[in-house]
């Protein structure tokens, strides 16, 4: 019996939008799922108003600078809920243009939960559907730690849906999201306190931009309790009490938690045992390097597969699948230059690898160059306020292994760099390079 679809893709997030999109342009007969906002994590939970909450902030920062600047007093009021309607809507207009590209391209959208029967069949709302191929698209969700009294934590899901900004807001977890809402909801004038199991937040980066990142944002007035968590959480008289454990042993107020200690697949209830896919330890879709899973027809992309959680990295490895599969050009991933940036104020981003990695793979033939510096923006007001640089290089072609910076657009700076550090440039083209001046690029090209 012929199969309704060639490709079944069960979510519409980053990595099945473009994994649809890309296959329908073979003129295969397509069709997918989504049980939430199109778009996924990224456009309604994620990036996107995220980053929109960053530029509100900058205002605040901004505004405090002004002053410096020559720019008389002004009284502001910020309006949190203005704000994040508006914000809402344009994600609203963003979800029409999604439906309308869908249409076009011919692929038939199913507004519901997917789950599967068997290899070529999923229900979606009481019906069978049956498709040659699937791509499992399903994205990750907040992970709440066993504390007692988690239930009164908030994750990043409901953080967009706050009805207004708390006083004192308490993050448990320093990686992405947590540092990232630190940074946000302190230029908003919210006390914010950090509390970690690491000594220094963002494990994974280089050990210089974290503690330079920790640096920053403590100058900033946010509080940092390392090696510790939260043992419980209890409501008493409109607040919440924190006990936390560890390095740090103490009981703190606040009248928000939010937990921000990673995200988990989200893999349950897909009846993935009913089609032969099998999961790992952490409950990640296990794929080869061609994001096929353990049943050949079955392929998976994403945060599901718990690879590398970004946006960028779901959506590559879709485009991968589609050539390999509909393209007949078989396409893997390349992980090493994967840049990635943490939008905190100051800013960091990184592509490829950190000291403590290189020195790892390379030993004693690697070498660091690094500069720290007051941007000139920062001149006439914020002393304080230093921006970090550093390069890896190895051997002595010092052919460059990772470049890393917290400052003013670090984020674009390192997205172009990543392109010349993907070809293999060594510290010399940088050297050889005319800078645009003044800029704070310009001071990768001068590292001594
Ligand atoms: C607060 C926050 C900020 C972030 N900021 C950034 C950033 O700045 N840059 C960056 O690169 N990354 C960022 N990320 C990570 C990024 O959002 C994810 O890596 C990306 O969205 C993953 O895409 P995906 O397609 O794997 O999953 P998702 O985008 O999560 O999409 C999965 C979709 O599948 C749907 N679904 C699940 N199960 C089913 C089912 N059974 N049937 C039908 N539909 C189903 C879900 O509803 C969802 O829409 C951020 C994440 C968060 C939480
Ligand atoms: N700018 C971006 O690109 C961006 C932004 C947000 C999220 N993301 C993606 O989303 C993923 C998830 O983000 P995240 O911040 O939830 O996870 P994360 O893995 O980045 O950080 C989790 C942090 O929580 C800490 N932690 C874990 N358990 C704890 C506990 N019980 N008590 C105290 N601390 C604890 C860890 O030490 C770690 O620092 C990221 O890894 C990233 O891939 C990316």
């Amino acid at each position: 019996m012929p199969f309704d679809y060639d490709l079944f893709v069960i979510g519409v997030g980053s990595g099945g939008a473009a994994a649809a999109k890309a296959a329908a342009q073979y003129g295969i007969r397509v069709g997918v799922a989504e049980k939430e906002a199109l778009g996924g994590t990224c456009l309604n939970r994620g990036c996107v108003p995220k980053k929109f909450i960053v530029y509100a902030a900058d205002f605040a920062l901004k505004n405090r600078m002004a002053h410096d600047y020559g720019w008389s007093e002004s009284k502001r009021h910020f309006s949190w809920l203005r704000f994040i309607n508006s914000v809402r809507q344009q994600i609203k207009s963003i979800h029409e243009s999604y439906q309308e590209t869908l249409e076009k391209a011919g692929i038939e959208l199913f507004r519901s939960h997917a789950k599967f029967v068997d290899e070529h069949t999923v229900e979606v709302d009481g019906r069978n559907i049956t498709a040659d191929k699937f791509l499992i698209a399903v994205g990750a969700q907040p992970m709440k730690p066993d504390i007692r009294g988690i239930e009164y934590g908030i994750t990043s899901r409901q953080i967009f849906k706050l009805p207004h900004l708390p006083k004192r807001l308490a993050i448990i977890g320093g990686g992405y999201i947590g540092v990232e809402f630190a940074s946000m909801m302190n230029a908003f004038g919210c006390e914010v306190t950090v509390i970690d199991t690491s000594k220094i937040i963002l494990s994974g980066f280089d050990c210089d931009v974290r503690r330079h990142v920790q640096d920053g944002l403590s100058n900033r007035g946010i509080r940092f309790i390392g090696n510790s968590t939260a043992k419980a959480i209890k409501f008493c008289e409109d607040n919440l009490l924190l006990t936390i454990a560890g390095d740090s042993q103490k009981i703190m107020t606040a009248d928000s938690v939010l937990v921000a200690t990673g995200r988990a697949p989200n893999t349950s209830n897909l009846g993935l045992e009913n089609a032969g896919v099998k999961l790992g330890e952490k409950q990640e879709i296990l794929v080869d390097e061609y994001s096929r899973t353990t049943q050949e027809n079955i392929y998976a992309v994403g945060d599901c597969t718990d690879r590398l959680q970004l946006t960028p990295v779901a959506k590559a490895e879709a485009t991968a699948f589609v050539k390999t599969v509909f393209g007949d050009q078989p396409q893997t991933v390349n992980y090493e230059h994967v840049p990635s940036a943490v939008f905190t104020r100051p800013e960091a981003a990184s592509i490829g690898m950190s000291e403590e990695k290189a020195k790892e793979k390379f030993g004693d033939s690697i070498k660091c160059y690094q500069t720290k510096f007051q941007p000139l923006i920062s001149q006439l007001t914020i002393k304080d306020e230093q921006a970090l640089m550093k390069l890896v290089v190895e051997g002595e072609s010092e052919r460059i292994l990772g470049a890393h910076m917290v400052g003013e657009h670090a984020a674009d700076i390192i997205q172009s760099l990543g392109v010349a550090i993907r070809k293999g440039i060594t510290k010399q083209d940088l050297d050889d390079t005319i800078a645009i001046h003044p800029t704070t690029a310009e001071e990768f090209l001068t590292l001594s």
